[in-house]
């Protein structure tokens, strides 16, 4: 299908073809009728004319047809019609004909004419017969003129049906699809349509559709949104309680956190949190070759505070001296308790002269504080190592430990310095090679 064809020339065409069709149909009915009845007018015509010839041949009194023929020649009337064919005959001979186009031994041709009359008068029988030749002609100009009239009349009603018809289904269209382009799909309302085209039925019931099909669009586009802010108050909630449900796991994981990391009684780090931090220090400390040092705490002669006051006071001075020490420290290293009543402090960046003055202010500070409503005073003593070159995590370690054994073998309550690597190196060569 032509997408370019335009309902309106379509309805164009269909129009003027069904015009025509119809005015071929009505024009060949008139035509049939005007045959038959230029046909009944000639033979009516044809059997005047046949009395008339009969009538001038009754004078005659001679029967031959000879004399009958002679006297025919005499009848001007006769001689200057030649609209139509006259034979004469008498009982005793063949009908003579007066037409060029009929032979005188041929009987009429029945087909080429209206209608034969017949005059019989005394012997004499007169017979005349029209020729159609000159209706056929008739008719071919009659056909000939209406269908120029046919093709001007359908050229006129072409020009017309198109400026009249054509432009106002165009126009209903246009409108229609104007109205329809510039329709807010967010917000439809109905349309209002064309005054003059609404009192067409067609242009009516099209308006009413159209109308129907945007008031179902609003409701469903309604329907839509309130779905929409249903779901989206549905996901909200589940957003809100998933997010609620996140804060505890959130929580309950940093408690996990740092219960895994804690010591429960200290509330410090645990030693299983100090390993990691302690191997982690090491490794960064050997890495960018900064100072890392380590004091191993142990308190004074705990077994007394125990047998003295009991566990659970010795438990509670135990949580008073972590606390003492972490507030001392502050965030200039790391606090955990090592185990029993021992503690451990890394101090990234201290060399043994700062970290020994680290050691002694903590030990200061418990020296100097009293615990349990005044009554328990504790001491401690602390073994103090530095991170030397080349040297392991726990040879570190080993060495805080004998500083610290040392501390308490010297009389406790003081801090004791590890001899560095090299010093151990320098003594160890001494004793190979004594002088
Ligand atoms: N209350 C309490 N006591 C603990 C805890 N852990 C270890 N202790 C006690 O700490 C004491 C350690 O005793 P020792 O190893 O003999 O050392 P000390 O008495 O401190 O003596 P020195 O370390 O030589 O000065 C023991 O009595 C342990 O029961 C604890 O968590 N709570």
């Amino acid at each position: 299908m032509n997408t370019n064809r335009t309902l309106a020339s379509f309805i164009l065409h269909k129009a003027l073809a069904c015009y025509f069709l119809s005015a071929v149909f009505v024009f060949g009915i008139m035509l049939v009728f005007f045959f038959e009845n230029q046909k009944n007018i000639q033979a009516e015509q044809a059997k005047i004319y046949g009395k008339f010839v009969a009538e001038k041949l009754q004078d005659v009194s001679t029967a031959s047809l000879g004399d009958l023929v002679a006297h025919m020649g005499t009848l001007d009337a006769i001689a200057l019609n030649d609209e139509f064919n006259v034979g004469i005959a008498t009982k005793s001979t063949d009908t003579l004909w007066f037409k060029t186009e009929v032979s005188s031994a041929d009987t009429p041709r029945r087909q080429w004419s209206t209608s034969v009359s017949n005059v019989q008068l005394g012997i004499i029988s007169v017979t005349t017969s029209a020729p159609l030749q000159p209706i056929y002609d008739a008719l071919l100009y009659k056909a000939q003129s209406y269908l120029v009239l046919l093709v001007v009349q359908l050229l006129f009603l072409w020009a017309l049906f198109k400026f009249l018809v054509v432009r106002f289904i165009r126009r209903a269209i246009q409108l229609l699809s104007r109205d329809l382009e510039i329709l807010n799909l967010k917000n439809p309302t109905p349309l209002a349509g064309d005054p003059i085209l609404s009192g067409f039925s067609e242009y009516r019931r099209i308006l009413v559709d159209i109308n129907r099909v945007i008031t179902s669009l609003v409701v469903s586009r309604n329907q839509v949104e309130r779905m929409n802010e249903q779901l989206e108050e549905k996901v909200r909630e589940k957003t809100l309680s998933l997010e609620e449900k996140n804060n505890t796991l959130v929580q309950l994981n940093q408690h996990l956190s740092t219960l895994a990391n804690t010591d429960s009684l200290t509330q410090v780090y645990n030693r299983t949190r100090f390993d990691l931090l302690f191997r982690e220090n090491v490794a960064v400390s050997q890495r960018r070759k900064t100072n890392l040092s380590l004091l191993l705490i142990d308190l004074d002669d705990f077994k007394n505070v125990n047998d003295q006051y009991g566990h659970q006071v010795g438990d509670q001075v135990l949580k008073h001296v972590a606390q003492s020490l972490s507030e001392t420290l502050g965030d200039h290293g790391i606090l955990a308790r090592w185990g029993g009543e021992e503690f451990a402090v890394l101090l990234p960046y201290y060399d043994e002269q700062r970290a020994r003055g680290m050691g002694e202010i903590l030990r200061q500070s418990i020296d100097t504080a009293y615990f349990e409503d005044q009554q328990i005073h504790i001491t401690l003593s602390v073994g103090v190592a530095r991170l030397g070159d080349d040297e392991t995590g726990n040879q570190l370690l080993n060495r805080a430990d004998m500083a610290l054994y040392e501390a308490k073998e010297s009389g406790r309550n003081r801090v004791i310095v590890a001899k560095s690597v090299e010093q151990k190196q320098l003594t160890f060569e001494a004793l190979s090679n004594p002088k």
